[in-house]
């Protein structure tokens, strides 16, 4: 590791126990220095404050492999122009973070950590107005919901089509949404859950667990003719065409969404590589969209769908987390892997690939800075 990346590493140990003060304290010091900027965001800010954090994790995870580092943060940018940022807001941004770091890093907070932050904000910062300027697509779209189904008590899949342009984007990437008739200006990040089609038709699948937030009013409220707003695609959790290899997909919950899409791309054009799907829920009911799967894999004697649940005895089907499940079946060496659920979910199979000496650069997931 270099130095810079060394020295933002050892500073974060001295914030990252006191995220919640260290997000208060930048989003007051932002207001304050800019109270424009107030208006950008939720009235409610407490499901706000975690998204810079997750952001700078992010960022600092894929420090070490400046291909990726420089494409998220282009994409970030891009998405970033949803909000109307000004180039000179991301000085007054960078001014609050350094700020609420030093107030909480206290006494061990030095001037070389200041001055890697600095460096770092400033490479961060750069890129991500290159991506923003870069991006001749709207800010973001306005789209129609078309259709909206609930699969159980909390888990709704629905479609939705951009309506000024088709919305250009890869399958297995994520998008972040908002639904202003409900929650306005609370964006949050999904999965689409289809390959680009002719229609440009968008799926989603949404998990809400609690009544409150925007997956809440996505499960709950939101109906055909409904307008969302849907900003720019990004994520790497994309296909490699020109890859011999099999494949392997480990989904958890709704994580199946950019699996699912990863699925129909490779109905496109796959007939060389098997692929397996590894899909876990809790209980049998929760596999929400095991018949479309197994349809597929009907249709393409490459496909092949795992399903299994891990607190459901009576499920005639594998038993154990998904993780479990996967490792049974494997080692996974020399396939293309491909993770989607929560954030220990993606942990846990990262280390079983590890185990299976899978090399780092044939996994991909997307976990938002979460992992
Ligand atoms: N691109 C991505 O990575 C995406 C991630 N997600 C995330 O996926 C999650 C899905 O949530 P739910 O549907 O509620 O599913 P869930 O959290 O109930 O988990 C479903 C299954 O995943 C496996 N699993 C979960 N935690 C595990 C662990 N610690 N170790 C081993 N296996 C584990 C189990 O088989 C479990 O039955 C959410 O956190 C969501 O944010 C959703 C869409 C896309």
């Amino acid at each position: 590791m270099d130095n810079l990346g060394r020295l933002l590493k050892e500073s974060w140990v001295l914030v990252e126990e006191q995220r919640e003060k260290v997000s208060g304290y930048f989003y007051a010091r932002m207001f304050l220095t800019e109270p424009r900027l107030r208006d950008l965001f939720p009235v409610q800010m407490a499901g706000q404050r975690d998204r810079l954090l997750e952001s700078i994790l992010t960022a600092m995870q894929t420090i070490e492999d400046p291909e990726r580092l420089d494409e998220y943060l282009r994409s970030l940018g891009r998405d970033h122009r949803k909000y109307h940022v000004r180039p000179e807001d991301y000085d007054i941004m960078g001014d609050a973070l350094l700020d609420a770091f030093r107030t909480c890093a206290g006494d061990e907070w030095t001037v070389e950590y200041d001055q890697a932050w600095r460096d770092a904000y400033r490479v961060i910062a750069d890129r991500m107005l290159a991506g923003a300027a870069s991006d001749d697509n709207p800010p973001f779209w306005h789209a129609e919901v078309l259709t909206h189904e609930r699969r159980g008590p909390d888990i709704a899949v629905f479609t939705c089509q951009p309506l000024q342009q088709p919305l250009p984007y890869k399958a297995g990437q994520y998008v972040s949404l908002e639904a202003p008739r409900y929650q306005p200006r609370l964006w949050r990040t999904y999965s689409i859950a289809n390959a680009p089609n002719d229609e440009n038709t968008l799926e989603f699948h949404v998990r809400s667990l609690g009544a409150g937030w925007l997956s809440g009013a996505l499960v709950r409220r939101v109906k055909p003719g409904d307008l969302l707003r849907v900003a720019a695609p990004m994520g790497s959790m994309t296909l490699d065409q020109t890859s011999k290899r099999d494949v392997l997909c480990v989904a958890g919950g709704v994580g199946l969404a950019p699996i699912k899409a990863l699925i129909e791309e490779l109905t496109r054009y796959n007939r060389t590589r098997w692929v397996h799907v590894f899909y876990g829920a809790d209980r049998g009911e929760d596999l929400y969209a095991l018949a479309e799967l197994l349809d597929l894999a009907d249709g393409h004697p490459w496909l092949s769908v795992i399903p299994c649940c891990g607190d459901d005895p009576e499920f005639p089907g594998e038993q154990g987390n998904v993780v479990e499940v996967m490792t049974r079946y494997g080692p996974w060496t020399s396939h293309d892997c491909f993770v989607s659920g929560s954030a220990a979910m993606v942990r846990s199979t990262l280390r079983a690939l590890a185990e299976d000496e899978v090399p780092p650069t044939n996994i991909r997931y997307d976990t938002f800075g979460e992992v």
